[in-house]
């Protein structure tokens, strides 16, 4: 089974502006929608799409957090959220006003025996399982937290993907996370360096590998993708043609594709055609990539 986890789930509330932002001025939307959104639920959102089952795991709390829960199961998810006593589940904002502007939350604090709740729910994975750690965690937590999950599936043939920046991220490296997927910027903070070419994304993906990912899945937004394989391959991939309409949720949307591809096929090149056909699918449409839409760009890759 595929279990997805998002500390820190959210309703993205997505506002479209003809035109451009004014900062300090009231602006007047031309529409707006709620999605429901977080990394590791919209994850779980495109594996549905691709056919895959997979439990999203998380935190959720008060109305917000309900009304994400109930959207969810209407749309046939499976979900095993902790709730917590206090707080909301975030809001963020998602401004569109020819450039995307986001106003991420903080979200609730999740208290030490919230976080026990869901080691318990992890201590029942067992060999084969895959676990997607994805997103941001709340202030009130420590950038080890993932680390502590990690520490406490070792040995147990469960298959790690963390999609998580900076410290978060590194700190969870010495587990051999199967996946890590940051983007190009994402990487160059990691490595304290902006990098510019294929080969210092390259160089700096080794330096993630060299400290324990076994893939490690650089995203490029409109550039592609670069994937440094366990073997130390590298594949190079670039877009699908099409418009973008909204690109929240195309990491997300990648790394569900990338997994479904290697369960499908048990290639690495073939999951990274997967992946970026799902992620164009996500930044061409309205909202997450449909079935349709990734079978329509997977044909141009
Ligand atoms: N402008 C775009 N045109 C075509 N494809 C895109 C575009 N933006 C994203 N994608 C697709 O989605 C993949 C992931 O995008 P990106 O690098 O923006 O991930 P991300 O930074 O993790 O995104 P987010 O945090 O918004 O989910 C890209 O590798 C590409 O396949
Ligand atoms: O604040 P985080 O956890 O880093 O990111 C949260 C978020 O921006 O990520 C998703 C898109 O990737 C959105 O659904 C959500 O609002």
């Amino acid at each position: 089974m595929i279990y997805t986890v998002t500390f820190n789930p959210a309703i993205d509330y997505v506002v479209r502006l003809d035109a451009p932002l004014e900062v300090g001025e009231v602006n007047r939307a031309q529409g707006e929608d709620c999605v429901l959104g977080g990394k590791g639920i919209n994850v779980s959102g495109v594996l549905a799409q691709l056919g895959c089952e997979s439990v999203a795991l998380g935190f959720v709390a008060g109305e917000t957090g309900a009304w994400l829960e109930r959207g969810l199961a209407a749309q046939g998810l499976k979900t095993d959220f902790v709730h917590l006593e206090s707080g909301m589940t975030r809001i963020n904002v998602k401004i569109k006003a020819g450039q995307e502007t986001e106003l991420n939350g903080a979200g609730p604090a999740i208290p030490e025996s919230a976080l026990q709740q869901l080691e318990a729910q992890l201590d029942k994975l067992t060999e084969g399982d895959i676990l997607i750690l994805a997103g941001s965690i709340p202030a009130s937590l420590p950038q080890s937290v993932y680390e502590r999950l990690l520490v406490r599936l070792q040995g147990r043939g469960v298959r790690a993907v963390v999609d998580a920046t900076r410290d978060l991220l590194v700190n969870v490296l010495p587990y051999h996370p199967f996946l890590i997927k940051p983007n190009n910027h994402e990487l160059g903070e990691i490595v304290g360096k902006v990098l510019t070419s294929d080969a210092e994304i390259v160089a700096a993906a080794r330096t993630l590998q060299e400290k324990g990912a076994r893939n490690v899945l650089v995203s490029m937004a409109g550039d592609g993708a670069l994937l440094l394989d366990e073997q130390g391959q590298v594949h190079r991939i670039g877009c699908p043609k099409g418009k973008v309409v909204n690109s929240v949720g195309a990491g997300d949307s990648m790394v569900a594709g990338f997994v479904a591809g290697y369960l499908q096929s048990g290639s690495y090149a073939q999951a990274l055609r997967l992946g970026t056909a799902c992620g164009s699918a996500t930044a061409f449409s309205l909202g997450l990539a449909t079935k349709e839409k990734i079978d329509e760009l997977l044909a141009q890759l």
